[in-house]
This record gives structure tokens, sequence and C-alpha cells, in this order.
């Protein structure tokens, strides 16, 4: 029987959690009440963002973050609120944040988990009512518990993620999440102040036909993509790029799709951001049957070496992202490049 059958209607996020535990005799349910933590942050931040405009709470904070990035007013309140949410919940003992220079001990010695999070992704959407996201990864610490995680905690392959998830804000909120055993999608219901199971065992078709990129930049991307961009076009695909890589990857995973963010000459490693940006949805597209590669190599199997590296992304439906690579091999062959 599938999950939907199993699960009566009206199944809540914390039941499902609940539910999943429970075929894990010896989980001890950390993990579970985490990803409770983390959905309970994401309804806090939900209500700001849906009062924005009434609040003064709109517009840039004034300050930059790591990356030289203008921090807006609700990057820093989305990221106090699930900092505070992730420490008083106790699981966690590092937290890793784009709007942090360093990793945020938390203090709690005996957590066992290290969270990676963009708190509120999509920043230049926020003012003007276009969907925004959240996207956390969860890892499980290598060190003993009984200290501080260490660094060596914060900088593992994505193939280490114990779970990894993301919340829309869209026009309604979704928290879409994987253990490593599927993917599952819930919707909020705000009167009820719940998530309700809605999108069970998320797949991602195998083929596409929209790609999503920032076509601004096409004159400085790789030869190889340029020409992909090219072949889409002939093949009479749609464009689809909010801008908000939540929004762009939420929709692509559902309907089918390749988002990409090659280098470009402004960000010539990519602008994405490895360890809280694409390590989280490369998780979700594989558990949903779909790729994620820097366009040469699968981004979980990336070693990272520092918390804010960034790389190139290619994440969609298999085929697409077989395609791409496929037009920036040859761009390789023809100018004898070995494969990097
Ligand atoms: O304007 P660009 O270069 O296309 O950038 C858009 C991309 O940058 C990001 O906004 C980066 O995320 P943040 O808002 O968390 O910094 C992605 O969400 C998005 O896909
Ligand atoms: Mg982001
Ligand atoms: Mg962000």
């Amino acid at each position: 029987m599938n999950d939907k059958l199993a699960l009566p209607v009206g199944t809540t996020l914390d039941r499902f959690i609940m539910r999943k535990q429970e075929e894990f005799p010896f989980a001890t349910g950390e993990l579970s009440q985490l990803l409770r933590d983390i959905a309970l942050a994401a309804k806090i931040v939900n209500r700001e963002i849906n009062r924005a405009g009434l609040l003064d709470v709109t517009g840039a904070y004034g300050n930059q973050n790591i990356q030289g990035e203008e921090q807006q007013k609700l990057d820093v309140i989305a990221n106090i609120r699930f900092i505070r949410a992730l420490r008083n919940g106790g699981e966690v003992c590092t937290i890793i944040s784009e709007e942090e220079d360093d990793v945020i001990q938390t203090g709690n010695h005996r957590g066992k988990y290290i969270v990676a999070i963009d708190p509120l992704d999509g920043s230049s959407n926020i003012d003007v009512n276009v969907s925004i996201g959240t996207i956390f990864s969860i890892y499980r610490r290598k060190s003993e518990t009984g200290s501080n995680g260490t660094m060596e905690d914060c900088l593992q392959q994505g193939t280490r993620q114990v779970a990894a998830g993301y919340v829309i804000y869209g026009s309604s909120t979704m928290l879409v999440y994987t253990t490593g055993h599927g993917v599952n999608g819930f919707t909020y219901e705000p009167s009820l102040g719940e998530f309700f199971l809605s999108h069970p065992n998320i797949t991602t078709p195998a083929d596409g036909t929209t790609y999503s990129c920032n076509e601004g930049n096409m004159n400085s991307f790789p030869e190889g993509i340029q020409n992909y961009v090219n072949y889409c076009k002939d093949q009479n695909y749609s464009a689809r790029y909010i801008g908000s890589l939540v929004a762009d990857f939420h929709r692509n995973l559902l309907k089918g799709g390749i988002y990409m963010y090659p280098p470009t000459n402004k960000a010539p490693s990519g602008k994405l951001r490895l360890i809280y940006e694409c390590n989280a949805l490369a998780f979700i597209i594989e558990q949903a049957g779909g790729k994620a590669t820097t366009g040469f190599k699968r981004i979980m199997d990336l070693q990272p070496e520092e918390l804010h590296q960034r790389c190139p992304l290619l994440i969609g439906s298999a085929k697409m992202v077989d395609k791409a690579e496929a037009f920036l091999k040859e761009v390789e062959v023809e100018e004898g490049i070995v494969s990097k």
C-alpha cells in the first residue's frame, strides 16, 4: 500500500513525522523533533512574510552579509527566528547560515546535529510579493557529543545529509522534505496553524520542456550552456525564471524542467552556495528521481572547503541535465580539454 493510502486524509506534518519514526524502532526521535522545530520557525517566518507590507519589515537592513550582498530586513528576521528555534529545540550543536560569517554554536553540546540554512532565499523578491523560500540541510555530527561542533562536522559532503528540505512562501506555503526515503510535501493551513500532507511521494518527471536560468547573463555563460540554451529555444521549450531558487526549483520538481546557474563573469564559480542551497536541493531532486550536477560532477559528491563556497548548479529532470552536460562535454572535446 502506498503512503497516500496508508495515511488518513488530513495527515498533519507532526503525525507524519511520528509515523515515519515508528518505522525505525531504534530512532531516538531527535531528528523528528528537529524537523518539528524547523516547521515551527517556518510558521513564524510565514506570518512575518505575510504581514511584511503592513509592518516596517520590508526593504534593506543596511548591512552586507559575508558574500557582500545587501541584507534585507526579512533576511535578518528569518535568520533570528530559525536560529532561536534550533537553539531552543536542543537537538542542534552548530548552525551554518547564509547570514552569518562564522558558524553559530548553540551551546547544546549534547546536540547530535548540524543544520545549514538559507533562512530566506530570493531576497530580491521580498518587497514585490513574489515567492520566496527557506532551504535547510541536516547532518549528523562526526565529533563526539559533549562539546561544540567542529569545522569537520560542518564541511561534510552532501551525500552525508540525513535530511534536507525547503519551505516555499508562495500562493500557499509549503514545506517539502526528505530523510532519504522519498520526498513529501505539506501545505500550510493558516487558520489551523498546521502543515498537512498534500504531496505524498513526490517524483519528478524524467524529462521536461521548461528551462530556467538568468538569460541576462547568457553572454558570459560557458559556451556549452549557451549552446544548450539555444537548443532549448530550437525545441520551443518554455523559459521560466522567477529569481528565487526555491520557487524555480519547486516548479520544475513538480512539472519537470531544468534550472541552471552556471559560472558567469560576475560569479566565476556560480552564484549559489554549496552547503546551504545546492546540497539540500540536490538531495531532494535525487530522491525524486532527478539529477543535480555542476555540469561535470555530482553536487552531493563535492567536498566543501569553506562554509560559504559557491558552485555551478544544473538541477532537475534527469534527461535534461544529461543533455546540458552533453553540450558542455562537446565543447570540451572540441577544445581538447580533459574533463574537470
Ligand atoms: O539575480 P540572479 O543572479 O538571477 O540571482 C537569483 C538567485 O540568487 C538567489 O537569490 C540567491 O539567494 P539569496 O536570496 O538567499 O541570497 C537565488 O535564490 C536565485 O535563484
Ligand atoms: Mg538563497
Ligand atoms: Mg538567503
